[in-house]
């Protein structure tokens, strides 16, 4: 018996699928069931990479996802309306669903997995995070039977390619961004890359795998690396660490509360996510008794999605085959509680900050007492010279309590010596 698709969306994924779909020998061969019934799109004049039947290609997306023929919804087109009320509608229209849509996903997965355990459907969603790594499908199967207490990612591949060649030239933030956009890396509009609102959907997403729970995307705290300069790169460089946007979720064991964090992050150069440069991403996962596993690969591009797509196909073909009516518990989302989030006061963590200070004996002894008198312990303070008259001191913590951390600047923020505190950075 054959499998019918309705794609939603004929771009970069979606003509990627196609592709893929269209070309299937020596793939597995439960894809030769694969039927591609409609595609819809926003123009039908548009010049297309692939080659549909007249009658395949349309613009009328409500009748894709209503269409009795179809069996299998997959939603590459984007943007939260209409994509979300189209999955909505297919769910309600008993159709399985594929989708690559984090943003969308992030922000209402409560209301679709709600529908779609209602309805007796899967919603699929492997291409929402890491693109062509498979990271989904193993959080939710093989990896399920460890306690993950920590999940660290670089999950954007816009600011990891900025970041790395701010490392590797001595560039300024702004010139690659440019190079970035040239380059189609960075979209038009970069706000959703930079200032780490991507990377915030797909932690979200990863948490709620890894620690059995949804996520309101409101309690991911977010920060984008528009504020990472070179002179913080070459600091840290020479302390030993490279700065990378990470998203980390955490589970804290004495509460089994979880921090959830998207933040630029001095990385030891030792530590295996430190050397994953360019557009690449990478997922480490630790829990117990696994210990580390790190997923790595291209997070985005028309090829690389279109295998986690099609992989979330298959798995729906050969549901469909087997056609027990019982939903497979390693394939659905089934989290009915919210994960408790921890206070960013609360977090323990090391930091990285710099200040510019006037060049006058006794300043680093009184900053290094002020850290002290709120139980903040030091791993190094050190004058790495002048900017102009200004004495700039680096400083990097021991582990700490981020509110401890904080009231400690507050108090350092009075001191008459004080010019400014250009960086603050979070250490691994
Ligand atoms: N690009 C990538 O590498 C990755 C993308 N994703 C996700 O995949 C999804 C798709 O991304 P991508 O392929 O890059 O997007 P594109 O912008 O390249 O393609 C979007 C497609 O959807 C169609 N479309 C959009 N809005 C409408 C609408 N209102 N009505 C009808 N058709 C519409 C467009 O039609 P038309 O062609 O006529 O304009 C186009 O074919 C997004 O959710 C993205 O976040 C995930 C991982 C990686
Ligand atoms: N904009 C994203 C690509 C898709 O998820 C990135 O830069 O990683
Ligand atoms: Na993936």
């Amino acid at each position: 018996m054959g499998v019918k698709l309705g794609i939603l969306g004929l771009g970069t994924v979606g003509t990627g699928t196609v592709q893929l779909l269209q070309n299937s020998g020596f793939r597995h061969p439960l894809l030769q069931l694969v039927e591609i019934s409609r595609v819809g799109v926003r123009s039908l004049d548009k010049p297309r990479a692939v080659t549909l039947p007249q009658t395949v290609l349309t613009t009328d997306l409500e009748a894709i996802v209503t269409l009795p023929e179809v069996d299998i919804v997959v939603e590459v087109m984007g943007g939260l309306e209409p994509a979300r009320s189209l999955i909505l509608k297919a769910i309600q229209n008993g159709k399985h669903v594929v989708t690559a849509n984090k943003a969308v996903i992030s922000r209402f997965g409560d209301e679709i997995f709600t529908a779609a355990n209602q309805a007796g459907v899967y919603v699929m969603l492997e291409a929402a995070v890491g693109g062509g790594i498979p990271v989904i499908q193993p959080l939710k199967q093989s990896l399920s039977v460890n306690q993950i207490h920590t999940i660290t990612g670089i999950i954007n591949g816009t600011t990891n390619y900025i970041l790395s060649r701010m490392q590797t030239e001595g560039s300024n933030f702004s010139d690659v961004l440019a190079d970035a956009q040239q380059l189609g890396y960075a979209e038009a509009d970069p706000t959703a890359d930079v200032d780490g609102l991507d990377a915030a959907d797909k932690i979200a997403i990863l948490a709620s795998l890894a620690f059995g729970g949804r996520i309101r995307l409101e309690e991911v705290y977010c920060e984008g690396i528009r504020q990472v300069s070179k002179t913080d790169i070459a600091y840290a460089e020479k302390l030993g660490f490279v700065i990378k946007l990470l998203a980390i979720g955490k589970r804290i064991s004495s509460s089994g509360a979880i921090s959830i964090t998207v933040q630029p992050t001095l990385v030891p150069k030792a530590h295996p996510l430190a050397s994953i440069n360019g557009v690449n991403n990478a997922i480490l996962v630790e829990g117990e008794p696994i210990g580390q596993v790190m997923f790595f690969g291209p997070g985005a591009g028309a090829g690389p999605t279109a295998s986690a797509v099609s992989s979330d196909i298959l798995n729906l073909v050969a549901a469909l085959q087997t056609g027990t009516s019982v939903p497979n518990p390693l394939l659905t989302c089934g989290h009915q509680d919210y994960c408790q989030i921890v206070p960013m006061a609360e977090l323990i963590t090391r930091f990285y900050t710099r200040f510019l200070t006037k060049d006058q004996p006794g300043v680093i002894g009184k900053l290094g007492t002020c850290f002290g008198n709120h139980a903040v312990s030091l791993e190094s303070i050190v004058q790495t010279g002048f900017q102009g008259e200004l004495a700039e001191i680096v400083v990097v913590t021991h582990d700490v309590r981020e509110g401890d951390f904080r009231q400690a600047l507050t108090e350092i923020r009075t001191f008459a010596e004080l010019e400014s505190i250009p960086s603050l950075l979070r250490v691994l």
